[in-house]
């Protein structure tokens, strides 16, 4: 059965002030209520006033997402009455958004290019956020500082075929609004996701305002089992809203009645029609992941693998062709295949890393001063000072200090000979033809030296020593 998936994406563009009125964006520690003027309050009377860097963050999307831009678009009043729009309408855009009829390139599942088609993408205003304190309290907070922070609602064309592909385009579409500096990924609520899914033949149901990537990809594999499950008992998928349930992992049934409501659009009056086709001449787009990935390959000679995963992130990217010089090879391994692993888990960011430390120790790694097991726990060090926020030392005074050099082979005879004197099981299922016994051996004298020799000079001696009955 076919899975069929259609995201629509809601962005908050990172401007410095509101889309209609000059009430500043940046609330995030600031009291409730506080950002607030006439015109995001809906106070009768007040007029909008259009942000044109709204319009200009929007048609960079367009223009980065090979849009067709209309010639003129325009507002619209969206109708509903609920606390959290004190005006009684949302102001948005019905049947002239900014641009049409785009493109995003992901992989699928099987790790094949595949085009993603995106139907529109709009402005529109956020509305106030309601805090409700405790049920039974009788009453609800509601602040109005996120009222009228520009959204950006990016709406794909059914095209998604599992919720991994789904979280693989968010990734995607991250990336390329991260270059774009049109979006502050970091923010708390920057990126909202309804999530449409059907399975063939079925009617689609739409998961409502998801929080974050995996929080999408959770709640489509829950859908997929749902509506399975109910067509596998003879009975029939309903067109409905629910709810993502974070915490439980579940989506819930919404009420009916909230959603079927007519909102009864109509252009918004106190606004005129602009003309984006004006506009649009005058954008000028950065290096975007895909060009910065090529590049990567092309001048570094780096694998698509690498590439790929080093320009998912500007920042990432930046931190790497920073070090890059030291040795392009080296750095792309340590840091797509191990810094990043060491990052996650101590949940830090790649910001969090000092890139002239990280270059002094891939210059070590390169000179072959230290080994490779010695460098991940140098560089595990390091990232543990950032996190405690302590200085991170040179990797060369902790290397000195632990006593953490290169040793040649010979320098660990006794090491070596200790170990094969104390496994004499191990050596003859080696003499017996064992590959296996080998590496067991190397392992023990790795263990015993701190990792200061190299393995594969280490396995030669050891093999050595066995094989001339040395010991
Ligand atoms: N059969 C389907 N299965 C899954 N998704 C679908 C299907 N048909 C359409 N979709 C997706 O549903 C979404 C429809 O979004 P759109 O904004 O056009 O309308 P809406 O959801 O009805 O309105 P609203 O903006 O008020 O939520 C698109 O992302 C589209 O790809
Ligand atoms: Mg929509
Ligand atoms: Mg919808």
């Amino acid at each position: 059965m076919k899975t069929i998936i259609g995201l629509e994406v809601h962005v908050q563009l990172s401007t410095a002030t509101k889309l209609f009125c000059g009430c500043s964006t940046d609330y995030r520690d600031d009291e409730p209520n506080t950002h607030c003027c006439p015109i995001c309050l809906g106070l009768p009377g007040a007029l909008p006033r259009l942000n044109v860097r709204a319009v200009e963050h929007g048609l960079k999307v367009a223009k980065a997402l090979n849009m067709e831009v209309l010639e003129e678009s325009e507002f619209a009043r969206k109708n509903y009455f609920y606390p959290d729009l004190p005006k009684g309408y949302q102001i948005t855009q019905y049947d002239k958004p900014l641009a049409v009829a785009g493109t995003v390139e992901i992989e699928d599942d099987e790790g094949h290019e595949k085009i993603v088609r995106i139907s529109r993408i709009h402005l529109e205003e956020d509305p106030g956020r309601l805090i409700h304190v405790a049920s039974g309290s009788g009453y609800s907070l509601v602040d109005y500082n996120r009222s009228g922070i520009p959204l950006l609602e990016i709406v794909t064309e059914p095209d998604l075929r599992s919720p991994q592909e789904a979280r693989r385009f968010l990734n995607r579409l991250r990336a390329i609004l991260e270059y774009l500096e049109v979006f502050d990924g970091d923010r708390e609520g920057g990126l909202r996701v309804d999530a449409n899914i059907s399975l063939e033949g079925s009617e689609r149901v739409e998961v409502k305002n998801i929080s974050s990537y995996k929080g999408v990809e959770k709640a489509l594999t829950f859908e997929v089992t749902r509506q399975r499950n109910l067509l596998r008992r003879g009975q029939k998928v309903g067109r409905e809203t629910r709810h993502f349930m974070e915490a439980r992992g579940i989506t819930t049934s919404a009420r009916s009645k909230e959603e079927e409501q007519d909102y009864r659009y109509f252009t918004e009056p106190d606004l005129r029609p602009f003309r984006v086709a004006d506009l649009v001449t005058g954008i000028e787009l950065p290096e975007l992941p895909t060009a910065r990935k090529e590049r990567f390959m092309a001048e570094y000679g780096i694998s698509l693998n690498h590439a790929r995963t080093l320009t998912g992130d500007p920042r990432l990217a930046d931190f790497y062709e920073e070090v890059a010089y030291v040795d392009p090879f080296l750095a792309a391994t340590w840091v797509a295949d191990t810094l990043l692993g060491e990052l996650n888990y101590r949940g830090m960011r790649i910001t969090d890393v000092p890139a002239n430390r990280f270059i002094e120790l891939l210059a070590l790694i390169r000179s072959g001063t230290i080994t490779d097991t010695v460098a991940v726990q140098v560089l595990r060090e390091m990232l543990d000072a950032c996190a405690a926020g302590r200085p991170c030392e040179p990797p060369a005074v902790i290397v000195k200090r632990e006593g953490l050099v290169r040793g040649e082979g010979e320098e660990f005879a006794d090491v070596i000979r200790d170990v094969i004197a104390a496994n004499p099981q191990a050596v003859a299922d080696y003499r017996a033809g064992k590959k296996g016994a080998l590496n067991f051996l190397v392992g023990q004298v790795m263990k015993e030296t701190r990792g200061r020799a190299d393995p594969r000079e280490l396995g030669r001696i050891v093999a050595e020593y066995i094989d001339t009955g040395e010991v």
